[in-house]
């Protein structure tokens, strides 16, 4: 089979690109003003169709969401087979495809991926996809399948679903009848294996108090109400901004994105809860997880991902431990810059921490080194892996007293319960509630493990981002030169101060974090930074914000 050109012509002139429009696939995909996205999306059909014939017919995955950010944005992510984010060489080829200006140009485009890859037209092409709750979903899915059939791919539709299903399912339908056979790739079958999983591992505790679920009056309320129905009485949960009808109250004053970076309640969450209870929040697309509680005092107490990483490694460490297989099976953790120094430094003495770049697939590379690998980013995203070794010791593993045989009980739940393809808030947050009800662990106790290090996270708005090169996982500036001394000189006059730079990949900010042994200290070290990125980039002393130092 050669290139269908007519198809494709006939289709791409249905989506024409606005001229003006500069799109680049970052970090979380293609994302801006829904409205803008249209030849994205049709292109993006494409694109998804000729990596599916690169890889012999292999599914791939298109979600359509932006998660966290405003109702009237959306964006689109690719999924490769095993569920993991698209490889990253490719993104430069969706970066390619969509910024493309003509119909001609265009298809001359996908020629050159096609021969540069040497492509085999005639192996089928699969695509399944989804979207999140955002009314501009529809005409964007319609683009996208515009592409689809331009390419003559099999799409299959799976309607409203969170990122993380989304994900669950391209790896199920991708391993179904092979030894690494995942799930059954239905919804039904993600929600049963997860909560059966769930209610097994706590079997016989004490049923958890009832937990307040904050869904961002998004799609992860879909997920959550099914898995309610499955799980019965084994846990309540409190459903709060549940509203789906309203498409503007999407993330608006709720959301894991909203309680981590005003570091506060959502306003609807505060009345209703007693002192001591526990709450969480999920994100727009359900794949963000964050906790928090009012404590005795009243005050707001967040338990973010880094908090979630600790509990979460700890009880595989234990669970490990008591199973007798220290020494088969090593568990590691994997964080980025943004997590607080204190979590670094207790985890660090009790199991291998590494600290990478920013961004989802950076943490999950870098987890599949372990036997199990945990990795979470302080905003709340985050799994464990488990890797084909690991598999293979729990499933050969012969306990020798009863208490071993129970913990391997445990263990063996774990790959069922977690959704290891990427972070998945509502998976995630059974496995929490699941290691609280093991450690008899409130709220306040799960707080303890470690005390914050005050902190502040900032953004500057600079005229060029790209200018800003980082080294030892964004740890350190070097570009523009002489801005890291200027840093250092600041930070070392408080003690336990720690800072860094580096440049957004979602956004055209560069990201200031400070965290020191007192607030004040904090917001000392990451204004007087900001102030310096400001003047030193050429910011109009006119324009430059008050608070800057
Ligand atoms: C400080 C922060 O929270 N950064 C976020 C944000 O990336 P930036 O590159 O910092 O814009 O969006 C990413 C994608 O959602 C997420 O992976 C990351 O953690
Ligand atoms: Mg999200």
């Amino acid at each position: 089979m050669s290139l269908p050109v007519e198809a494709l012509a006939r289709y791409s002139d249905l989506h024409p690109k606005l001229s003006y429009e500069k799109f680049h696939y970052g970090t979380a995909g293609f994302r801006m003003a829904g409205s803008l996205l249209d030849s994205v999306m049709f292109r993006v059909g494409v694109l998804a169709a000729i990596r599916s014939k690169r890889l012999e017919g292999k599914t791939i995955g298109v979600m359509v969401t932006a998660s966290h950010n405003p109702p009237v944005d959306n964006g689109v992510k690719l999924v490769d087979p095993r569920g993991e984010m698209l490889e990253a060489s490719w993104e430069r080829h969706a970066t390619v495809l969509a910024n493309t200006t003509s119909t001609d140009e265009f298809i001359d485009a996908v020629d050159k991926l096609v021969k540069t890859y040497k492509i085999n037209l005639d192996h089928p092409a699969n695509v399944l996809y989804a979207r999140d709750t955002r009314p501009s979903g529809v005409e964007l899915v319609a683009a996208l399948e515009d592409g689809l059939k331009a390419m003559g791919a099999n799409g299959r539709n799976e309607g409203v679903q969170t990122t993380p299903i989304l994900h669950y399912l391209v790896r199920c339908v991708n391993t179904k009848g092979t030894p690494e056979a995942y799930g059954e790739d239905t919804v039904e079958g993600y929600i049963k294996s997860t909560a059966d999983a769930f209610k097994k591992l706590i079997a016989g505790k004490p049923a958890p108090p009832p937990l307040v679920v904050d869904c961002a009056n998004g799609v992860g309320y879909v997920a959550l109400k099914q898995f309610a129905e499955y799980l019965g009485p084994a846990i309540t949960f409190i459903p709060m901004n549940n509203d789906l009808e309203n498409a503007a109250a999407l993330n608006s004053d709720a959301g894991a994105d909203y309680v981590k970076t005003n570091q506060k309640f959502p306003p609807s969450i505060a009345p209703v809860l007693a002192p001591g209870q526990r709450a969480c929040s999920l994100d727009g697309d359900a794949d963000r997880l964050i906790y928090y509680y009012l404590n005795s005092r009243k005050q707001f107490r967040l338990l973010d991902g880094d908090k979630i990483a600790a509990l979460v490694a700890g009880f595989i460490t234990d669970l490990v431990k008591g199973a007798g297989l220290e020494g088969q099976i090593d568990v590691g953790l994997v964080q980025t810059a943004y997590a607080n120094g204190a979590s670094t430094k207790y985890l660090e003495k009790r199991l291998p921490v590494a600290c990478v770049p920013t961004g989802v697939k950076h943490l999950h590379r870098a987890a599949l080194r372990y036997g199990v690998g945990v990795y979470f980013e302080a905003n709340g995203h985050g799994t464990v892996v488990f890797s084909p070794a690991t598999y293979e010791v729990l499933a050969s593993y012969q306990p020798s007293t009863p208490t071993q045989a129970t913990y391997l009980e445990y263990l063996n739940l774990l790959p069922k319960l977690i959704n290891q393809t990427i972070g998945d808030a509502l998976s995630d947050m059974l496995l929490v509630e699941a290691v609280l009800a093991h450690k008899h662990y409130t709220a306040l106790e799960w707080d303890s493990i470690y005390i914050d290090l005050p902190n502040r996270l900032l953004k500057v708005v600079v005229p060029n981002r790209n200018i800003f090169q980082t080294e030892d996982a964004e740890r350190r500036l070097v570009h523009p030169e002489g801005m890291q001394k200027l840093i250092d000189d600041h930070v070392k006059k408080f003690e336990s101060g720690r800072a860094f730079v580096r440049p957004s990949g979602t956004e055209n900010v560069v990201r200031v974090y400070a965290e020191a042994s007192d607030q004040g200290q904090a917001d000392q070290i990451a204004l007087k930074i900001a102030g310096i990125i400001y003047d030193e980039t050429g910011g109009d002393p006119f324009e430059r914000p008050g608070e800057f130092l």
